[in-house]
């Protein structure tokens, strides 16, 4: 059966102040018609409450960037997952590069934030990818299958569970390159012979833009796409939405 398919805008640090955040939530409510999609609206951590209540009675969630990876009450600097939920965040991008690579983030924490994710009723998008150097000099399958697995809880406790795992290759990531629909289709098969993801959702980010949707659909195997940069222009995310809806990836 075909999954609902999914669109992630990841703002990243894009935007920078609370005016233009309900400029483009405004433009997004009143520009991006949605029928058979769902769009998660990934800002900062302090702008994630303003859009939540903004977005309150419109069909686009609100996801996080990142989430604490402990419970307890001393985590100066951090976010608890009950906060997130709290202020009505339902998704939260994990193990993305960017943060893998500036907090030297292991597979393990990821995991440990996927399980956390999960407790607090929040739907997880695990990011993993491969940089240029190891798609060329090794066994690049087999990296990414690894690292899926190692970036969740214990395969066998998350099935049925609404997962997302979004493959994002580090050399397509703000580049402007983008993998043929071969290579991602490769990678894609082999994450979804994973045991245990039968609910899970699958994803590609990396430079998905308003001009390369139509191609990026080609992969029949995707359930919807996480965008970067494109996606702070609603104009551009509009296009986005509409090329995934009518196209039945
Ligand atoms: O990192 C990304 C989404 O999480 C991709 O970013 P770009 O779409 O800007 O390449």
């Amino acid at each position: 059966m075909q999954k609902r398919k999914i669109l992630i805008a990841n703002w990243k640090t894009y935007i920078k102040n609370f005016s233009e955040i309900d400029e483009k939530i405004d433009e997004i409510k009143d520009q991006v018609f949605l029928k058979d999609l769902d769009i998660v609206i990934c800002p900062s951590y302090i702008h994630l409450q303003s859009i939540a209540n903004k977005l309150k009675d419109f069909e686009v969630f609100v996801g996080s960037q990142n989430l604490c990876s402990s419970e307890s009450n001393a985590n100066t600097g951090e976010v608890l997952a009950s906060m997130l939920t709290d202020v009505g965040c339902q998704y939260c991008i994990l193990g993305h590069s960017e943060v893998r690579e500036r907090n030297n983030e292991s597979s393990n924490i990821i995991a440990s934030k996927v399980q956390i994710a999960l407790k607090n009723s929040i739907i997880p998008i695990v990011c993993v990818g491969e940089t240029l150097e190891l798609r060329e000099k090794s066994d690049y399958i087999k990296f990414l299958i690894n690292q899926t697995i190692e970036s969740l809880p214990q395969v066998s406790g998350i099935e049925d569970k609404d997962i997302i795992i979004a493959y994002e290759p580090i050399w397509s990531i703000g580049t402007g390159k983008v993998p043929s629909i071969e290579q991602i289709e490769e990678v894609i098969s082999a994450l979804k012979s994973i045991p245990g993801l039968s609910a899970a959702k699958f994803v590609y980010g990396g430079s998905v833009n308003e001009k390369n949707i139509d191609e990026i659909c080609k992969v029949k195997s995707l359930d919807g796409v996480l965008v970067g940069g494109a996606s702070t222009d609603v104009a551009k995310l509009k296009i986005i939405s509409q090329v995934l809806q009518d196209d039945n990836i």
